[in-house]
């Protein structure tokens, strides 16, 4: 293998910037370029403030800083190569945690779709017998309790199946259709027939083999040791790990975007790297006579570099490459658009109930008829105001309620990697604010700022055997002609959150030594 002395990075995501960020260190003397299709950096990380004003119930004017967060929002702190980024860019000072004891941690909901009101879902036996929704805890008890006892049902030879498929065998159709669903709809914005388990959710594929058929007793078996990451190349960690103990999730008292912010920052300030934001790549090949790559950006430049990390979305890989290039896999997935709403509320006065409980948010499972096109299309919403209040400034006694609402998904067309982007949906808001006020089953007063964002095909949808097919892919890529010298990885090849982006980044060039 060739050390590397010239390093295009295309993409310019979190998995971008944090690879860049890490090539810069272990390779000082290469030569990195950034090239970003949009001029702001940061994938679909976006956030941002905004000035409210409006009159409270007592008619006395009040105004509010409030932060706006169109992409991911709250991180989760099992994600050490995210830890290790906030050490070493300083960013401590700006944390925000939130501690598991919270009822943001703690209290997740369901609405069913039909049926008025949010419920709690369990999360203990303890809630279980709490709960009053005896739909809930019927469908929960009679997919758990047998499931250590029904024999192991894996078809013979399956390498992979659906997510629903999976609970569907495991804990019956109505716990896949209602819990099933919804998980895939909060993490995924997909629909859990087209989602592979072994990449969404390899966790479970595992448990079942330990638990020899049970997913339940499979969980109460301690996994194997495997090689830790940590011992590949440690982590510097700083103390910001002691700052995560007891912690459930955190972002920074300007958003998620710091992260973003401090990345691009670092890198400008590199004598060895070019950031090109504002510069889409239009061709990528590989020279066979000088085994350099040839890059034509839309900036009419062409640039040589000796190695390439594509972050890009596999279909935008796929197009930037000459047809005859013999890469495989690039084009099997679909992309979710969602559009994100954020809704911001004045508080009611404190003699009156809260507009929503305390708690992450609520989740909306799929109909049992299916997703149909007409109506909002709603997948779930998030109490930001439990858990991220602190970031918004109040200037007044009432306050603010802040929620965003997640549409789309499986609701929108899917989105077939070559065709373009889909239009941003038009939103009709009013009809928007009667049915979320129906899912949480009380009135809200009229909202003092509605933002609507179209995220178009942000999250890709693993179709089953994605795994393999990504293992076939990096095969290729190690083989002539490439050497092993372009690596392809981001959210399209191993996973969406910013925790696996921003490690996928960190991971590679480890070979080019
Ligand atoms: C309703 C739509 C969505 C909500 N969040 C996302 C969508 C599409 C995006 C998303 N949520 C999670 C991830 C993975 C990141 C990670 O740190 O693991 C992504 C890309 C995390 C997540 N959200 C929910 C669950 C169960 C998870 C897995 C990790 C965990 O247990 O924390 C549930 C959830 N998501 C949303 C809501 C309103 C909700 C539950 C009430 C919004």
């Amino acid at each position: 293998m060739m050390i590397p002395e010239s390093i295009a990075v295309l993409g310019g995501g979190l998995t971008g910037l944090s690879a860049a960020f890490h090539l810069s260190r272990r390779f000082p003397r290469a030569q990195i370029t950034l090239i970003n299709k949009d001029s702001r950096f940061g994938g679909w990380v976006r956030s941002e403030r905004a000035r409210v004003s409006f009159k409270n119930h007592s008619g006395k004017h009040e105004e509010a800083d409030v932060l706006l967060e169109a992409g991911p929002r709250t991180l989760r702190p099992n994600a050490p190569s995210v830890l290790e980024l906030i050490h070493l860019l300083n960013l401590t000072p700006s944390l925000l945690t939130v501690p598991k004891s919270s009822a943001a941690a703690k209290s997740r909901f369901l609405h069913i779709p039909g049926v008025a009101g949010i419920d709690r879902i369990p999360s203990s036996l303890l809630d279980f017998l709490k709960s009053d929704n005896a739909y809930l805890a019927r469908i929960l008890l009679s997919a758990v309790l047998p499931e250590p006892f029904k024999r192991w049902n894996r078809p013979p030879g399956a390498e992979d199946e659906s997510v629903d498929e999976f609970f569907t065998r495991r804990f019956g159709r109505d716990f896949a259709r209602v819990f099933g669903s919804a998980l895939v709809h909060g993490i995924y914005a997909a629909d859990s027939r087209k989602l592979s388990l072994r990449t969404a959710f390899p966790s479970l594929w595992d448990a079942e083999e330990r638990g020899r058929g049970s997913i339940v007793t499979g969980f109460l078996r301690t996994p194997a040791n495997s090689k830790s990451r940590e011992e590949e190349e440690p982590y510097e960690l700083g103390d910001v790990q002691d700052r995560m103990r007891d912690v459930s999730v955190y972002s920074f008292t300007d958003g998620i975007g710091t992260l973003v912010s401090a990345l691009v920052k670092y890198l400008r300030e590199q004598p060895n790297v070019r950031m090109y934001g504002g510069v889409d790549v239009m061709g990528l090949r590989l020279n066979p006579r000088n085994k350099r790559f040839e890059i034509t950006t839309s900036s009419r430049e062409t640039l040589t570099p000796t190695h390439v990390v594509s972050t890009l979305p596999l279909y935008r890989l796929r197009k930037a490459l000459p047809p005859s290039t013999p890469l495989p896999h690039l084009t099997s997935n679909t992309y979710s658009s969602v559009t994100v709403v954020n809704l911001v509320f004045p508080s009611p006065p404190p003699s009156s109930p809260p507009l929503h409980p305390a708690g992450f948010g609520y989740l909306v499972p799929r109909p049992v008829e299916g997703y149909s096109a007409t109506g909002p299309g709603i997948l779930g919403c998030v109490f930001d105001s439990s858990s991220t209040a602190s970031q918004d400034v109040f200037h007044g006694d009432q306050g603010i309620t802040k929620m965003t609402l997640m549409l789309g998904g499986p609701y929108s067309s899917p989105s077939q990697p070559s065709a373009p982007p889909p239009s941003t949906p038009s939103i009709n808001i009013p009809s928007l604010l009667t049915t979320v006020s129906h899912q949480l089953d009380r009135p809200l007063p009229d909202p003092v700022l509605v933002k609507t964002h179209t995220n178009a095909q942000c999250i890709p949808l693993f179709s089953v055997g994605h795994l393999q097919r990504m293992e076939e892919l990096r095969a290729v890529l190690a083989g002539e002609p490439w050497g092993g010298r372009m690596e392809v990885v981001g959210a399209g090849v191993g996973g969406v959150s910013v925790g696996d982006c921003v490690e996928a980044g960190r991971g590679v060039g480890r070979g080019w030594r």
